[in-house]
């Protein structure tokens, strides 16, 4: 093949820019790393002096990557007016429990039409907002945009190939996060269904937490086959209810981010589910994991919702009575097997209403 029809396989590309990453766990040192590799001035925020030190001095984050060396243009920073002061773009992995306090913290830093991503997959306790939601009420003078898909940190960080969605309404937001994080092993698809991507990020942690469990009593591939398609049965079913687009579900951020966390046990929330299945109580695996596991917040948030809206959702129901209730797993699962056999696909035959 002539040289010149070769394709580009150099990650940098294009100019550099000034980015911002805040929050130093898992996801932001994964794309921190992404966006320095690919030629970008990384201030990357986090809370914790010591944190900062090391990076500065090894550039390693020994605590969330203690395998990976943070090659590029990195600049860790315990000073967030100074990241997004300097930044065109900020990208946000903080955990949903302290996203709006963070944002509100600093409302003030950021500026008119600067463009601010949530890489967040949760939902805030009171109020029932993702992150998008609380970035227009703190910052409603910058562009919003979310990025989601099937994103394991612990494969990107090691240039697994991999894809993601970003979903922003502006045109501009979407090209601009494609150039900026897309190279040879990450790709950037684009849809403007910020709800539906959103949510779908959110609830397929819960789903990952029921696939732990299967996979603890193992189930077997046919338990685990039934399993994620009915709790993308389930999601969408619910996310339609509340204004997403079905067809969102079909994409990365919905089947795709399901089918990684649900068969994969680099899952935080998948690891959680497991070792509750194998015995252990919900703290104790919480604290052994060291990490967030968003889905145990959102299924308590789910649960109340779709009670609240009168949808049907009996894996959320199923593992809230398991996680939070007195109920073996055992019971649950045979309520589950017993219950009305009805629509597999909803939208081509509606369920009959019996439930
Ligand atoms: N790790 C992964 O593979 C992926 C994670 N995500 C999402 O990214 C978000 C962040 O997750 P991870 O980085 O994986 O979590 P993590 O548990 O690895 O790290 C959480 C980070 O947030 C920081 N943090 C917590 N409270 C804070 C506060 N009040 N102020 C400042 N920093 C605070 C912690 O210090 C820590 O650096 C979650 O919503 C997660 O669902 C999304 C895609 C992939
Ligand atoms: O969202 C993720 C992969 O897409 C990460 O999932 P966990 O938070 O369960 O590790």
């Amino acid at each position: 093949m002539p040289e010149q029809n070769a394709p580009q396989t150099d990650g940098a590309k294009g100019p550099t820019h000034d980015v911002a990453v805040l929050g130093g766990g898992s996801f932001g040192t994964a794309m921190a790393k992404v966006l320095g590799e690919n030629g970008h001035r990384v201030h990357f925020w986090m809370r914790d002096a010591g944190q900062v030190d090391e990076i500065n001095r090894t550039r390693i984050n020994s605590r969330y990557m203690p395998d990976v060396e943070l090659t590029g243009d990195l600049l860790p920073t315990t000073d967030l007016a100074e990241a997004v002061g300097k930044a065109e773009i900020v990208f946000v992995a903080i955990p949903s429990k302290a996203f709006r306090a963070v944002i509100r913290e600093h409302s003030g830093e950021f500026r008119d039409g600067q463009i601010v991503i949530s890489l967040t997959k949760g939902i805030e306790e009171h109020g029932f907002k993702l992150m998008s939601e609380i970035l227009q009420e703190e910052i409603p003078r910058c562009r919003i945009g979310v990025l989601s898909g099937p994103n394991l940190a612990s494969e990107i960080v090691s240039r697994d190939l991999t894809a993601t969605v970003i979903a922003a309404k502006d045109p501009d937001v979407r090209r601009t996060v494609q150039d900026l994080l897309g190279c040879e092993y990450f790709r950037v698809y684009a849809n403007v269904d910020i709800y539906g991507v959103e949510l779908a990020g959110a609830l397929k942690n819960i789903y990952a937490i029921v696939a732990g469990l299967a996979s603890a009593l193992e189930m077997g591939e046919n338990a685990k086959a039934m399993l994620i398609t009915r709790g993308l049965a389930e999601m969408s079913r619910f996310a339609v209810s509340l204004g997403a687009n079905p067809m969102t579900f079909m994409g990365l951020a919905g089947v795709g981010d399901l089918i990684v966390t649900c068969t994969s046990a680099k899952s935080r929330n998948f690891r959680v589910g497991y070792a509750v299945g194998k015995g252990q109580n919900l703290d104790d695996a919480v604290n052994e994991l060291g990490q967030v596991a968003e889905g145990i917040y959102t299924l308590k948030l789910v649960k109340e919702k779709s009670e609240a809206i009168g949808i049907y959702m009996p894996l959320v129901r199923g593992l809230y009575e398991i996680l939070y209730g007195t109920a073996s797993i055992k019971a649950v699962i045979n309520s589950l097997m017993l219950s009305v056999q009805n629509s597999d696909v909803e939208f081509i035959l509606p369920r009959t209403i019996s439930q």
